[in-house]
């Protein structure tokens, strides 16, 4: 963890605990994951491109004036990536920037459509990101699992072209787990993807869309009645609808909080204004996650410090919110067990120090 992310709010020796924390991490982007160093080597590979090469500038370039200025900072760090090679060396970096935080599981949320139609050959996309995760097990232990998300405001060509390689059995990757809606929301209804959805939970894939980052409360209830979404991505207008959160509480539906995501877009104006408090009250599942970390300036163990300030969390409290990601995840019930004992070996180990 760098200096900057120190919360001085937060006591120094509950970072330290959070650091060694094993962590499970639900909602993080792919191609919003690349480090500084990773994305100005790229840059530095295409001088065409308006990202810039110096990481220091980089911290200037990641700033947004709003949502929609965000994702077209995105897509010009997407427009780096532009061989199988680029795929597998940011997948296997992202995964080493995880391990050293002590992730032990993540489902990492990729745009296969946003590379395919770059021009990178799909067979050749997926073995790259199997490569890298079948790597990134083997030397840090650390499991990946993939979502492929529709960016929706490309339209039902991108929902179709998304779905296909995420139905067809000869393209699908091994480390598929569940299917999303990422993008903009504002002019992007989620209904018009039910029928992309539909083919991805007949084929097994679980529905996980963004809703209710950028919109209200009926982005969320078309997420859950439309596409049958099991988690929400964001969920952060759900604090307006007090039906919605005794739903998502009584049906065990976690939302995937990204506090400094929202304010680095400004969707909230200030951390003291979020409603992650709201949603625990409320009874909701909640799971804290970094969505794009360096984009952000965060990582997921300055939201994990975030959530203890916002939350009035000590060691306990931290444990049990790492322990809700585990719960929220689509991994198998060994896999579960395993992580949460390592959680609760290391939170006991603490406390007896
Ligand atoms: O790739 C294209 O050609 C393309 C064309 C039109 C629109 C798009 C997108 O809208 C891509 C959006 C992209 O953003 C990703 N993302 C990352 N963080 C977030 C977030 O906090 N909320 C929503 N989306 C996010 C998402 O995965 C899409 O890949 C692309
Ligand atoms: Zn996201």
């Amino acid at each position: 963890m760098t200096e900057r992310l120190v919360d001085p709010a937060v006591p120094r020796d509950l970072h330290a605990f959070i650091a060694g924390l094993p962590k499970a991490e639900l909602h993080v982007h792919h191609v919003g994951s690349a480090s500084p160093r990773i994305v100005s080597e790229l840059a530095a590979r295409h001088p065409d491109s308006k990202v810039p090469t110096d990481p220091e500038a980089l911290v200037d370039y990641f700033q947004f004036t709003d949502f929609a200025h965000f994702i077209d900072v995105y897509l010009s760090v997407v427009d780096l990536i532009r061989t199988p090679e680029d795929v597998r060396l940011l997948t296997y970096e992202v995964a080493r920037d995880m391990a050293r935080q002590q992730v032990r599981y993540a489902e990492l949320t990729i745009t296969p459509y946003s590379s395919t139609r770059r021009g990178i050959d799909e067979g050749a996309f997926m073995d790259a990101i199997e490569d890298a995760r079948k790597a990134a097990e083997a030397e840090f232990g650390t499991v990946l699992r993939w979502c492929f998300d529709i960016p929706g405001e490309a339209g039902l060509e991108a929902a179709e072209e998304t779905t296909r390689l995420a139905t067809d059995d000869r393209v699908r990757p091994e480390g598929l787990v569940s299917f999303g809606l990422g993008g903009p929301e504002i002019g992007v209804g989620r209904p018009q993807f039910k029928p992309y959805f539909d083919r991805a939970i007949a084929a097994g894939l679980h529905s996980v869309p963004h809703a209710g980052e950028t919109t209200g409360p009926q982005t969320v209830w078309d997420a859950l009645t439309e596409l049958r979404a099991e988690r929400i991505g964001h969920g952060t207008s759900s604090a307006q609808d007090p039906k919605l959160l005794a739903h998502l509480a009584e049906r065990r539906i976690p939302l995937e909080v990204c506090p400094t995501s929202n304010i680095a877009t400004r969707a909230v104006r200030t951390l003291d204004e979020h409603p992650i408090k709201e949603f625990t009250r409320a009874g909701v599942l909640v799971t804290v996650n970094s969505d794009d970390p360096p984009m952000f300036g965060t990582d997921l163990n300055n939201e994990y410090a975030v959530a203890a300030r916002l939350l009035d969390l000590d060691e306990r409290g931290l444990a049990d919110l790492a322990k809700n990601a585990v719960e929220a995840s689509f991994l198998d019930v060994p896999g579960k067990a395993r992580i949460r004992d390592e959680i609760d070996t290391y939170t006991a180990a603490w406390l007896a120090s």
